[in-house]
């Protein structure tokens, strides 16, 4: 296991659009396996909905039964937000190689990330396509076309694009804890 591909992300909630990311990348060019790191709150948001605790065991359970695809705590065990930068020089201490993996939402403010400028040497990032932003020549792309988002799904929580394995206990927190519509 010497090549990863991190995908970090707030989860909040997790949906099938990050599931069919993760099924993607364990595919993708020479990636031994896929760690995905649920933030305790990203560096750049105020809020996080539902408590790490609670993502990181909806994330367990999603990804049970995935070969190579492991749910790491590290960022979450800190109770505070963790730059990336700091997330990958912990990682590059167990692994050689590191693809950053990242929506095309994240590339406006990409630039504004902690450390960039030593983080893009670090790592080679991948970005996932999303509404039609177009992504720079530099970048690798991984192809997954699924039009969710958390933010919609907070607002209006549906079943149907939500991870199988839990889907009824993600619908019913949000559902009672935040939807606004039926
Ligand atoms: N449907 C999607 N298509 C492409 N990239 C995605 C998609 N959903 C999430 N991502 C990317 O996966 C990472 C983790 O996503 P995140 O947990 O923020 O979910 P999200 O749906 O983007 O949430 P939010 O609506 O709050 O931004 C981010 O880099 C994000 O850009
Ligand atoms: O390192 C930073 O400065 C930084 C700033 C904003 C976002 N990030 C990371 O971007 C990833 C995607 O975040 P999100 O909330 O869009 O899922 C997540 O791993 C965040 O920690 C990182």
């Amino acid at each position: 296991m010497e090549t990863i591909a991190l995908f970090g992300g707030s989860f909040d909630p997790p949906h099938i659009g990050h599931e069919a990311i993760v099924k993607a990348l364990i595919n993708f060019k020479d990636i031994d396996k896929v760690v995905i790191m649920p933030t305790y709150l990203n560096p750049f948001k105020s809020k996080f909905y539902a408590p790490a605790s609670l993502r990181v065991e909806w994330l367990k359970e999603i990804f049970s039964e995935y070969e190579n695809v492991e749910i790491s705590e590290y960022e979450v065990s800190q109770k505070r937000p963790v730059s990336t930068i700091e997330s990958v020089k912990h990682l590059l201490e167990s692994y050689k190689k590191i693809y950053l993996v990242i929506g095309a939402d994240n590339l406006a403010s990409l630039e504004k990330w902690n450390r960039y400028d030593e983080l893009k040497e670090l790592v080679t990032f991948i970005v996932v396509p999303r509404d039609n932003i177009e992504i720079p020549k530099q970048f690798l792309i991984v192809e997954v076309d699924k039009k969710i988002s958390s933010t919609n799904l907070r607002e209006c929580i549906e079943i149907s694009k939500l991870p199988k394995k839990c889907a009824k206990e993600i619908y019913n927190f949000y559902k009672e804890n935040y939807c606004k519509t039926e």
